[in-house]
């Protein structure tokens, strides 16, 4: 289980004032549960993702995974990143190998692990192939075994398939559904897209801009597995009624929304 208490995220703008990237967020996820988050650019995704990772600090608050307070990154928490971060010098096995290697494992074990997690993500066969010789979806592949390699309670997804064209974002989202739906860990998925959003989520997380907050959450009542037909799931009126209503409240966010342009005109007079 992930707790999120009053986390509060500063950062120093380019300007030299403070900008309230996260501002007393707080947010239960439960164990197994598979968690979206969506919101406008900025509204500090990446940076709740990052702090639940270990890899930044915080004012404010507290963030407590399985009980424990989170103060570094750990095993228990592992990170797949949209432009895949993969050694480019490393072979497919290697490179999912890697997490294994940094926890002392034995060649024979790591090997053997990294070319489990290879044929769950089907790429068996492609094992020493180095990352540049793949295509974008074949390295977020690899990109995937690699963060379950170290058999981690607790997925952290920035944006895995934003970089990915449609149909492979498609295939995609199918196959990391059968893993979840097989393996059962606790996702937390950062997305732009309301549609992935809803089709992967057991509740959306709506966050606002300017300060980084918790706008809404709305839980997803669409049956699991979901995984056998994707396509069929986005147009059945459940998926329709909860992208429209995801919609209704992002749309006031949106920077060039009627409402929100005139406020922003209205503080920049103002300040
Ligand atoms: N290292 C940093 N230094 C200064 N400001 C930062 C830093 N990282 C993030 N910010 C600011 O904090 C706010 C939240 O950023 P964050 O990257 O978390 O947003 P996001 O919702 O993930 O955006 P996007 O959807 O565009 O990826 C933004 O205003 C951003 O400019």
């Amino acid at each position: 289980m992930i707790e999120i208490r009053g986390v509060t995220k500063k950062f120093t703008g380019r300007e030299g004032g403070d900008v309230h990237a996260l501002k007393d967020v707080n947010l239960t996820v439960g164990d197994n549960e598979f968690l979206t988050v969506l919101g406008p650019s900025g509204c500090g995704k990446t940076t709740l993702l990052r702090a639940i990772a270990g890899l930044i600090g915080w004012e404010e608050g507290d963030i407590v995974v399985d009980g424990e307070s989170v103060r570094r990154p750990g095993p228990d928490r592992a990170m797949v990143f949209q432009n895949f971060a993969l050694l480019p010098w490393a072979t497919v096995l290697d490179n999912v190998a890697f997490g294994l290697e940094l926890r002392g494992e034995s060649r024979a074990v790591r090997h053997a692990k990294a070319r489990e997690l290879i044929e769950l993500v089907g790429l068996g066969g492609f094992e020493s192939r180095l990352p540049g010789e793949l295509s974008g979806g074949m390295q977020q592949r690899v990109g995937l075994a690699r963060a379950l390699a170290v058999e981690p309670n607790v997925l952290l997804m920035d944006e895995p398939f934003g970089a990915l064209d449609e149909q492979t974002r498609r295939i995609l989202q199918e196959e990391l559904l059968s893993i979840w739906e097989r393996r059962r860990l606790t996702v937390v998925f950062i997305t732009h897209s309301m549609e992935e959003a809803v089709l992967l989520g057991d509740r959306v997380v709506l966050m606002s801009p300017r300060p980084g907050r918790i706008a809404e959450i709305v839980p997803v009542d669409i049956p699991r597995p979901r995984s056998a037909d994707v396509g069929g799931l986005e147009q059945s009126p459940e998926f329709t009624a909860i992208t429209s209503r995801l919609w209704e409240s992002l749309r006031t966010m949106h920077p060039d929304h009627r409402t929100s342009a005139r406020a922003a005109a209205t503080q920049e007079v103002a300040g």
